[in-house]
């Protein structure tokens, strides 16, 4: 398997006329978990959304900039974005399965793309499960409702979902929220564990989380990044005062 990394450069979104995100120049290495802090309407989400064009979804949105994966820039008009969708995954807030079985809501994916054979499909529904720490849960019960399940199930059914297609890079945007505890702790173990295979971005408002799971951080505010480096920097020796006031708890 290759690993793949992405790279944004000079990205910028805007809401009409009105800027969310400025100029942001972030480098997402493979195999490595990076963390987007900063306080609520920083433009965290919006710049994790333009990563795999879903603010595209959103009229009067305008995203400019580039974003490199391999060589090539997605954000050009001549991207196909269905198959974009399939290499960069999403994984959201709220676990968001479909109205289907557990085993359907993996193999709606590689079916869509193409792959039709029953013993194949169930190889994948197989393997994605168990990536996502859930193969024991549900190996018995493959065909009931995934509402049926726990919320921490679901948001660990999405994310064997999203990689059911293989992607390189998962985005994660406040992916244990609304989790408790311990379904928090499983989904912060998985992502460990998913790096392995994965550039994983990751969406928190959780200061312990950023801390545990990201191997590098960035702090947002007002748009753009005032700082990026190893997360232990950021958390133990911040070089801007706007960082440690955020990461202290003094605003945000
Ligand atoms: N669909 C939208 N239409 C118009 N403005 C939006 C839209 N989504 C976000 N914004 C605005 O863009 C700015 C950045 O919002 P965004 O949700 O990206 O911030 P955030 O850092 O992720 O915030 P939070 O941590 O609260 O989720 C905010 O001013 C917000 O009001």
């Amino acid at each position: 398997m290759e690993h793949i990394g992405l790279t944004a450069k000079d990205l910028s979104v805007h809401y009409g006329d009105r800027p969310a995100v400025k100029k942001v120049s972030l480098d997402f290495a493979a195999k490595q978990v990076t963390a987007l802090i900063g306080p609520s309407g920083c433009g965290k989400s919006t710049f994790l959304r333009s990563l795999n064009r879903m603010n595209d979804l959103i009229p009067n949105c305008k995203v400019t900039g580039e974003i490199w994966i391999r060589d090539k820039n997605i954000n050009s008009p001549s991207t196909d974005v269905v198959s974009l969708r399939q290499k960069i995954g999403m994984v959201w807030q709220r676990p968001n399965p479909f109205h289907k079985s557990i085993y359907e809501n993996i193999a709606f994916g590689p079916r869509y793309h193409g792959i039709k054979n029953k013993k194949a499909l169930d190889e994948i529904v197989e393997q994605s499960l168990k990536k996502a720490a859930l193969w024991e849960e549900t190996k018995d019960r493959l065909n009931n409702s995934a509402l049926a399940l726990s919320g921490g199930q679901q948001q660990r059914l999405c994310i064997a979902r999203s990689i059911a297609v293989k992607p390189d890079i998962i985005l994660m945007d406040e992916p244990a929220s609304a989790l408790d505890p311990v379904s928090t702790s499983k989904i912060e173990e998985l992502i460990a564990d998913l790096k392995r295979d994965y550039c994983i971005v990751i969406v928190t408002h959780n200061m312990q989380q950023a801390a545990r799971v990201s191997d590098k951080t960035a702090f947002f505010l007002t748009g753009e990044v005032m700082e990026y480096d190893l997360t232990q920097n950021i958390f133990t020796n911040p070089q801007r005062q706007e960082t440690s006031d955020y990461i202290t708890g003094r605003f945000g």
